[in-house]
């Protein structure tokens, strides 16, 4: 162990900022990352940076919606099953054949779904209204004019505006790009979040624990709340509590990150290296006005080739990482990408139990909500370490920093916790 580090601006001594000051003192550094082109299966959920416009018509050619003939509307406009007309049959159409013939006065071509209506013929007749006949068919009722064609150009136009910058791409957007060919789309792109758990307690889990060791939940609570929201999350080796080799970590990684996440080390214990390793680096360290999540650093930390990173320093307890992870991170990692900053559906619902609250915290209680009913109780106690209730949780009651107890009955903010998609 090294020795215990000094705490020399003495974060006890802080006032703390409010859970708004701090989140826009982070919005102010962060930036949307610079757009780039991805495959289109890529792209899913991501933003569009710049709007997208159609260089195809679509349909691209005149096509049949149904398998049958493709034949002139004056020729067929009298059929009936007791006065049928008979055409001859030129030729027979598939789906990506090349249409060779015109269709003349009086004659017929075999169309199938998607094959093109060749020139010529205005209307198709499906199989069911003829006698399928392959030299000759027999048809027995009119269309309406037009009818079975699906004209070039009736969904989409050339130049037509597909996209509109700033879009999160679903799985329709996508289809729609491939539909006009395009194998790619400029969007912002993931951000490359690199999170590191430090604590010299710290085993990976499936590794044997040893005396007084604990298994790192951190790391996979933050990398898969980063990769829920989009991000793409690099899960690097557990640091012990050593600010040479957290320092060490910090420098191999910064090169291929949008963003850094730390988790513990930021309290005022002997031990608490990462506060003390980065407020030299110009590291923010101070008290949030919350429970659980108090201490938190943010910065920018300057990388090879200039790019100033973000840099989260959340504290180490569990349910205060993931808790300052959805409050603050997470708003950053969607500005990165483009996304609106807010993506908290706030409810208002009735307290079963009694809370109480430490005074001029805002406190967020692990809570099971029930929308049927309108209700909402709390799911084990404050602590900050409890995981096993943070995982059986289902939404956080929001208790306002100037409240130190509310009844039962009590209305109350309710934040639904997300849920994966
Ligand atoms: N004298 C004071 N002590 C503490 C204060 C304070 O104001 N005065 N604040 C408390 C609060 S609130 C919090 S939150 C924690 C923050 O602690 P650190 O960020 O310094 O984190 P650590 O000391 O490294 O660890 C705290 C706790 O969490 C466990 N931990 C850490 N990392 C992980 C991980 N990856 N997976 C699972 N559990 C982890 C660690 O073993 C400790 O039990 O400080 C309080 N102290
Ligand atoms: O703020 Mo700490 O996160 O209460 O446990
Ligand atoms: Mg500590």
């Amino acid at each position: 162990m090294p020795d215990p580090l000094p705490d020399p601006l003495g974060q006890a001594a802080l006032a703390p900022i409010t859970v708004e000051q701090h989140l826009a003192q982070i919005l102010d550094a962060v930036e949307p990352l610079e757009p780039c082109q991805v495959p289109l299966l890529d792209a899913l959920g991501l933003v569009v940076a710049a709007e997208v416009r159609s260089e195809l018509d679509l349909p691209s050619f005149d096509n049949s919606a149904m398998d049958g003939y493709a034949v002139r509307y004056a020729d067929v406009v009298t059929a009936t099953a007791e006065s049928p007309v008979h055409l001859p049959v030129l030729e027979t159409i598939g789906a990506g054949s090349e249409r060779s013939v015109v269709v003349e006065p009086g004659t017929a071509a075999k169309v199938m779904t998607g094959a093109p209506v060749p020139p010529g013929a205005d209307v198709v007749v499906p199989y069911e209204w003829t006698d399928a006949g392959a030299e000759q068919v027999r048809v027995d009722r009119a269309p309406e004019p037009g009818q079975h064609v699906r004209p070039a150009g009736e969904d989409v136009a050339r130049g037509d505006l597909l996209i509109e910058a700033g879009t999160e791409l679903t799985a329709r957007h996508l289809g729609l790009l491939a539909a006009v060919g395009r194998p790619t789309v400029g969007v912002r792109p993931r951000p490359r979040v690199v999170i590191i758990s430090t604590g010299s307690e710290l085993r990976d889990p499936g590794q044997p624990l040893a005396p007084d060791s604990i298994y790192d939940a951190n790391s996979y609570l933050l990398a898969a709340a980063a990769r829920d929201l989009g991000a793409q999350p690099y899960r690097v080796g557990l640091v012990p509590d050593e600010p040479e080799a957290f320092l060490a970590s910090l420098r191999d990684q910064l090169g291929r990150a949008d963003a850094v996440v730390t988790s513990g080390g930021v309290s005022m214990g002997d031990f608490d290296i990462v506060k003390a390793a980065l407020r030299e680096l110009g590291v923010w360290f101070g008290p949030v006005a919350m429970q659980p999540g108090k201490p938190q650093g943010f910065g920018l930390l300057e990388a090879a080739g200039g790019a100033r990173v973000p840099i989260f320093c959340l504290p180490g307890n569990p349910v205060s990482s993931y808790l300052s992870f959805q409050l603050f991170v997470a708003p950053a990692l969607r500005k990165m990408m483009g996304l609106p900053v807010a993506d908290e559906a706030r409810v208002t619902a009735r307290l079963t139990h009694a809370v109480t609250s430490p005074p001029a915290r805002r406190q967020f209680l692990r809570a099971a909500y029930d929308p049927e009913t309108g209700s909402v109780s709390p799911v084990g106690g404050p602590g900050s370490h409890l995981v096993g209730y943070l995982a059986e949780a289902d939404a956080l009651i929001v208790v306002p920093e100037d409240a130190t107890e509310l009844a039962a009955g009590a209305s109350v903010e309710v934040i639904p916790l997300e849920q994966h998609r």
